[in-house]
Order: C-alpha cells, then structure tokens, then sequence
C-alpha cells in the first residue's frame, strides 16, 4: 500500500522547498532534518544506504533524496560526492574543473528511495537531466544552480516552476507520484 503521508528526512532547506512545490496536494509531506552519514559507492547504493539509516534513526517510514552531478569527461565524477566539491569550490569556480577538458557535458541526477521502516528494503525513483557546466550565471541560492544549464539558461536562471518541469528533481518525482497514484487506484 502506498503511504498517505511522506517523512521526506533531509539537511538541505532548498531541497525541501522544491520537493514540496512539486508534490503540492499529492500527498502530506513532513519532514525531519537529519545529517544522515553518506556512504561511498553509486548512487543508487549512497541512496538506498541513506534511506536505511533513516529509517533506522527515525524507526519508522521515510522518504531521502540524493542528488548527483556527473560530468562526462570525468567518467561520471564527482557524482554523489558533488556537495563536497561545492562546499570547497563554491559555485563560481565549480566549472573550472573542466577547464582542462573539451566536453563541458553533464548530467543532474535525483534519486529518491522510500521504505516503510526499518528492515523494510527501499523503493528508489531516479531522474536524470542532462546540461553542461557553464561559469556562473544567475543567483547563488542553491548549490550549482548557477553553473549547471539546459537548453541556454542555467537552473539559476529558470523561475522555479520552470527549473521543477525539467529538473532531475521533477522528473524523479513525476515517478514517485505515478506511483503513489497507481496504488491508491
Ligand atoms: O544547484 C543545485 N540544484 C539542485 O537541484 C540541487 N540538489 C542538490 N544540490 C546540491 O548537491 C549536493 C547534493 O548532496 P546531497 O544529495 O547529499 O544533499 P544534502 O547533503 O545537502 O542534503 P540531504 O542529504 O540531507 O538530503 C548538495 O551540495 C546540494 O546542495 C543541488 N544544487
Ligand atoms: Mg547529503
């Protein structure tokens, strides 16, 4: 049975905000913030990792997100491990790790895990938009927004509601709805 209320467990405010702009009534999002430890490895293993451990912390059902930027021409890296770039390179110099490559190519991938509780094993939803790194253009509100674009503009660029129908984010949950929906049915 698909849940009627979501515990979305997450650190990150700007994230939140997103999810719940694009669950709108589809379901009751509460939320906990929990600094969930991160594993290494894919990110469908960080993610359904992290899903475990919070439901474990929360000891009952969850919902977590985590969100990869893979650049081609590093085969995929940072990946999971982005925030950290982030954090020490901010979103001005972030595209400079490309500098020495041709292709700036990259692709935004979310990917959400639910379980129902502890022992319980996660369902993962994933969306993925692909764009490529740019220098910095629009406001610096939420992590790389201003150096990843698609289609011209960079998500920093985008109103929301224009970042939420293209986004990683948005189309992984447009799976998680469909979900939610066909089990109501
Ligand atoms: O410009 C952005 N547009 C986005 O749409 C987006 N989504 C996530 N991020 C950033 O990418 C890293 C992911 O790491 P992450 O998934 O582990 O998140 P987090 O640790 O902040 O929160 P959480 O793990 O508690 O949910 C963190 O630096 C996030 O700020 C984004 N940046
Ligand atoms: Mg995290």
């Amino acid at each position: 049975m698909a849940p009627r209320e979501l515990n979305f467990i997450t650190g990150n405010k700007n994230k939140l905000a997103e999810v719940k702009a694009i669950l709108g009534e589809t379901v009751e999002l509460k939320t906990q913030p929990l600094d969930l430890v991160e594993i290494q490895g894919t990110v469908e293993e960080v993610t359904v990792d992290k899903c475990k451990r919070a439901a474990d912390a929360v000891g009952g059902p969850v919902l977590v997100e985590d969100t990869c930027l893979c650049f081609k021409a590093m085969k995929d890296l940072p990946g999971p491990y982005i925030k950290w770039f982030m954090l020490a390179l901010g979103p001005q110099d972030l595209h400079k790790m490309l500098d020495g490559f041709e292709d700036k190519s990259a692709q935004a991938v979310c990917t959400f895990a639910y379980s129902e509780g502890p022992g319980h094993e996660p369902i993962v939803f994933q969306g993925r938009t692909d764009g490529k790194l740019v220098p910095s253009r629009g406001p610096t509100v939420f992590g790389w927004d201003s150096t990843f674009e698609y289609e011209g503009k960079t998500y920093a660029e985008m109103d929301k509601s224009e970042k939420n129908k293209i986004s990683h984010r948005g189309k992984a949950l447009e799976k998680l709805k469909e979900w939610l929906n066909a089990e109501v049915a």
